[in-house]
């Protein structure tokens, strides 16, 4: 069983740029954000670099690079131009996540067992470059074992199921989806992967995913700058914060 001691927030500001880009201009700056999350204590900055750039932009990722004191956990599709920029940055994690144009976030979990040999060679070069590589995944021993297999050595259990269960009151459904959590995060670090997780979370949501012994880091954005709106940045996250350590204790 793992120690229950350190669980890291990852900040997501992805929905930073979302506000800034509804305008065009600056402002607001996910740049300032990322610095602010920093001081209130989150241990990463997560940014998604889509195909479309329809919030982070290249020059998003060139500045948290410049600027950041904690890692940056880079996601990103597994196509050739990320891969080229993933290179050029060498960010402390890059997260393999699937995307599609028409969704209006991240629908599902990587599909990895189809695709196992071209994605062990999508991602060496990652890995030989220093990236701690992530797999985003739904909670499926099919999925994680596979992660495995290609060299993982993180994987990131997609909580949406779990969360859109809860906020559509759907209780029954929001156990199962826990429990299948619960035993896959087991399997996976059985396996020696580390486990994260994240997508969705709210107040409301996150304690029993963070009271997983295993799970080592939740990544939290929308819900988190959504709530900035209403008590600031720094404290949404100081919330989100004591409640994972309650969650912990
Ligand atoms: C991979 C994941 O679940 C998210 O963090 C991702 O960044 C979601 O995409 P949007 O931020 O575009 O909703
Ligand atoms: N990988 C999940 C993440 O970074 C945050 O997702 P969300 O809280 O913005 O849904």
């Amino acid at each position: 069983m793992p120690q229950l001691d350190k669980l890291r927030l990852g900040v997501n500001i992805d929905h930073v740029a979302t506000v800034r880009n509804a305008r065009g201009g600056g402002y607001p700056d996910p740049l300032r954000a990322a610095k602010l999350a920093e001081d209130a204590g989150a241990d990463g900055i997560t940014a998604h670099l889509r195909e479309d750039r329809r919030h982070i932009s290249d020059a998003d990722i060139d500045g948290l690079m410049d600027v950041l004191t904690v890692p940056l956990n880079f996601e990103m599709a597994a196509t050739d131009e990320m891969q080229r920029i993933a290179l050029r940055h060498r960010p402390h994690a890059v997260c393999i996540v699937p995307e599609k144009r028409e969704e209006k976030t991240t629908e599902g979990g990587l599909e990895v067992a189809r695709e196992e040999n071209r994605l062990a060679h999508f991602i060496a070069p990652l890995r030989e470059a220093g990236c701690r590589v992530s797999i985003f995944i739904a909670a499926d021993q099919r999925q994680i074992e596979a992660a495995h297999r290609i060299g993982a050595q993180v994987i990131e259990l997609h909580t949406g199921a779990y969360c859109d269960a809860h906020a559509e009151g759907r209780m029954d459904d929001c156990t199962t989806e826990l429990e299948r959590m619960r035993e896959m995060s087991t399997l996976a670090h059985s396996l020696g992967l580390e486990v994260h997780a994240g997508h969705g979370l709210t107040y409301d949501t996150v304690k029993p995913v963070a009271a997983f012994p295993e799970v080592m880091e939740l990544n939290i954005g929308h819900f988190l700058i959504g709530e900035a709106i209403f008590r600031g940045l720094t404290p949404a996250i100081a919330e989100m914060r004591r409640l994972m350590d309650e969650a912990r204790a």
